[in-house]
């Protein structure tokens, strides 16, 4: 199950991955043999125009969705070689998920939802753990609330108490500020950040904010599938102009003209 070639630093691999929906002369290719390593302890913003396989991308390197070619490895796993019962063992146990809905249990309380990834793991949450995880995400207070009765940066607290509580070794995050006010939002990601520098968490987050993905240590940058672009340690101007770049480039050529692409995963590994 070990690659390896693989670092011990590197927590994200993905080997000449694509991703093709449909078929019968309707075929998209939402990714194209995207290869990038991501190290254990970095937070990675991914972004792109629309429809340029940022969702597919995540789903393939979570184990959400299987590529139709090329490999995943996922904290020294190649996931490729796992059934559907140890693939879910391993999201469940290595992998925490964070989404713009929250999705929460509304019947649940704070402290009931955040436990629930030790709970499918058929382990009893100690009060000690669920009270820690909470107060780390400014909860501690209301683990007796219900979602219903929280703002929505609450309610996403709740979602990164959940997606922490196992301690994974990488957390996805899937538009986790596009709900949120700028305020809020700074907050959700300053906690994001917290889970990479104190628990050397690894966070890989797609999002259509500039301003979110400045907080991130790089910035992978795809469109049409491709991985055409990175910025190291990036700032919200830089983050906004590249994607100004890209959406004018993708409105004037349907395709990347081939010499205008970086090698994928070119900055990425650290
Ligand atoms: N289940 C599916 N069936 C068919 N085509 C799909 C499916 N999922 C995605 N696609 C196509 O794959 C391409 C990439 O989609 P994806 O959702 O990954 O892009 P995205 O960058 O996340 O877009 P957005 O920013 O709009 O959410 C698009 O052309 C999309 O229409």
């Amino acid at each position: 199950m070990t690659n390896l070639r693989e670092s011990v630093h590197e927590v994200v691999r993905l080997e000449a991955v694509g991703k093709r929906y449909g078929g019968s002369g309707k075929e998209v290719t939402a990714l194209d043999a995207v290869s990038v390593s991501l190290s254990r302890g970095t937070f990675t913003a991914v972004m792109g125009p629309s429809g340029s396989g940022k969702s597919t991308f995540l789903q393939c390197a979570a184990g959400l969705d299987r590529p139709t070619s090329g490999s995943v490895f996922l904290d020294g796993a190649d996931l490729s070689r796992l059934g559907e019962r140890e693939l879910t063992k391993l999201r469940r146990e290595r992998i925490g998920f964070i989404f713009q809905a929250f999705n929460l249990l509304p019947a649940l309380t704070v402290e009931e939802n955040a436990a629930l990834p030790v709970r499918l793991a058929g382990r009893r949450p100690g009060k000690d753990e669920v009270r820690e995880v909470l107060e780390r995400v400014g909860l501690g207070e209301r683990r007796h609330s219900r979602p219903g009765e929280l703002s929505g940066g609450q309610q996403q607290r709740v979602a990164i108490a959940r997606a922490l509580i196992s301690r994974p070794a990488v957390i996805f995050a899937d538009e986790p500020t596009g709900a949120l006010d700028t305020s809020t939002a700074r907050e959700v990601l300053a906690l994001l950040r917290e889970a990479v520098r104190e628990a050397g968490q690894t966070v890989v987050m797609v999002t259509h904010d500039p301003m979110a993905a400045a907080h991130a240590d790089s910035v992978l940058f795809l469109a049409d599938g491709r991985i055409v672009d990175s910025i190291e340690g990036p700032t919200v101007e830089q983050v906004a102009q590249r994607m100004t770049l890209l959406r004018d480039r993708s409105r004037t050529q349907p395709e990347f003209p081939s010499q205008s692409r970086r090698p994928a995963g070119t900055g990425t590994n650290r």
